[in-house]
């Protein structure tokens, strides 16, 4: 078997209706670095399964998966020495076919109840600048386990579809993605993505460079989780605008006695380590805005949203606006949006057809 059945309360389940979803027939989900995200359509709203993109593996066969989700999240770090746990994406690209297949076979099976044969139809989104490869591997997963009909749409386009903004129109938006492993910022318009940046740099990365000047300044170690705790605790990215210097007490491993030792981070060491994020969005931005025509400045500069993990971070918006003149929105569900607008997709594709597009503009 690959995986082993999973506990029901452990996963963290969001019910957003009270209606009884039965038959599901399509699903829409976001195979997320750090996290999976599937949305089922259900009425006018979705019932949301979140799961932790974790598999523990076998360590000297790791296509040999043993548990998957919260499962294999709470083995992080406490597994035997022939088990461990490992994220099947990396910067959002599939590392490891076996453990990606898992994760969506789990994915699959949480949004169907375990009814996977009466999934009709999945729409998966994918990273802006996927490769051929990396689109037909997502396809040939999803059909291996059964399921015929797989539509792989860019996360930028299904965020602005799950946002609920007007993609047909022909003025223009603007998605920025700011995930954990990748990010996009992309210009909708006609239905389509009209231009995108892509760089593979996220969330993961602030958490990485907090770890390194933690070492620097204090030469205590730190491990990716108290990072991560210390950017969502107390982060935020410079600004000009005066944000509190929030301050978070951490306990670290001093790399010269090898004894526990406490240490505060503050939001100025995490805004440090945002930093270089910051430069590359902003890069991304100003390229964009560059190369954009005339007629959709007025759309993105109304209807531009910040969606992904990432987007909560303080000073954001203030930051955007300083460098590019763009008011951008964030998100008030940044990271449940993709997979929404998936599953708006998935169940009924054919408001992505061109035609479907043109009767909106009229
Ligand atoms: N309040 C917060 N402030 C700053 N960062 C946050 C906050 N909450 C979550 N994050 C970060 O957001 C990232 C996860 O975002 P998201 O779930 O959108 O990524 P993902 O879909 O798993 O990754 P990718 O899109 O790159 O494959 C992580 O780096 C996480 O630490």
């Amino acid at each position: 078997m690959f995986f082993k059945k999973e506990s029901e309360k452990k996963e963290n389940k969001e019910k957003v209706t009270r209606k009884k979803v039965s038959n599901v027939k399509s699903l829409g989900i976001d195979l997320g670095t750090l996290n999976t995200v599937v949305a089922v359509p259900a009425g006018d709203k979705f019932e949301i399964y979140e799961i932790p993109s974790v598999v523990a593996v076998k360590k000297e066969d790791p296509s040999h998966v043993l548990a998957v989700g919260e499962e294999a999240k709470l083995m992080l770090g406490r597994t035997p020495e022939d088990i461990i746990a490992v994220r099947p994406l990396r910067r959002g690209v599939i590392e490891s076919i076996s453990q990606a297949k898992a994760l969506l076979i789990h994915a699959v099976k949480k949004g169907s109840k375990n009814d996977v044969s009466s999934v009709e139809r999945i729409v998966v989104g994918v990273p802006g600048d996927v490769s051929e490869v990396e689109r037909k591997a997502v396809e040939e997963i999803s059909k291996e386990i059964g399921i015929k009909n797989v539509i792989t749409i860019s996360e930028a386009l299904a965020a602005a579809i799950g946002e609920g903004l007007p993609i047909a129109d022909a003025s223009g938006t603007m998605i920025i993605d700011l995930g954990a492993g990748s990010s996009d910022v992309a210009v909708i318009s006609l239905g389509g993505i009209t231009d995108i940046e892509t760089f593979r740099y996220g969330g993961d990365n602030i958490d990485e460079n907090l770890v390194r000047l933690v070492k620097e300044k204090y030469d205590v170690e730190i491990g990716l989780h108290e990072a991560e705790k210390c950017k969502i605790k107390v982060g935020m990215v410079k600004c000009n605008k005066e944000l509190e210097n929030k301050k978070i007490k951490i306990i670290g491993k001093c790399s010269k006695t090898n004894k526990p030792k406490e240490i505060t981070v503050d939001s100025k060491m995490v805004a440090e380590a945002a930093e270089p994020l910051m430069k590359k969005l902003i890069n991304a931005l100003s390229d964009i805005l560059e190369r954009l025509s005339p007629e959709l400045i007025s759309g993105v500069y109304k209807r531009s949203v910040v969606v992904g993990g990432v987007s909560q971070i303080r000073g954001l918006k203030e930051r955007i606006y300083e460098e590019v003149g763009i008011p951008v929105k964030i998100s008030n569900d940044p990271l449940k949006v993709v997979a929404k607008g998936a599953a708006i997709v998935a169940a009924e594709p054919r408001a992505l057809e061109p035609e479907i597009r043109l009767k909106a503009m009229k």
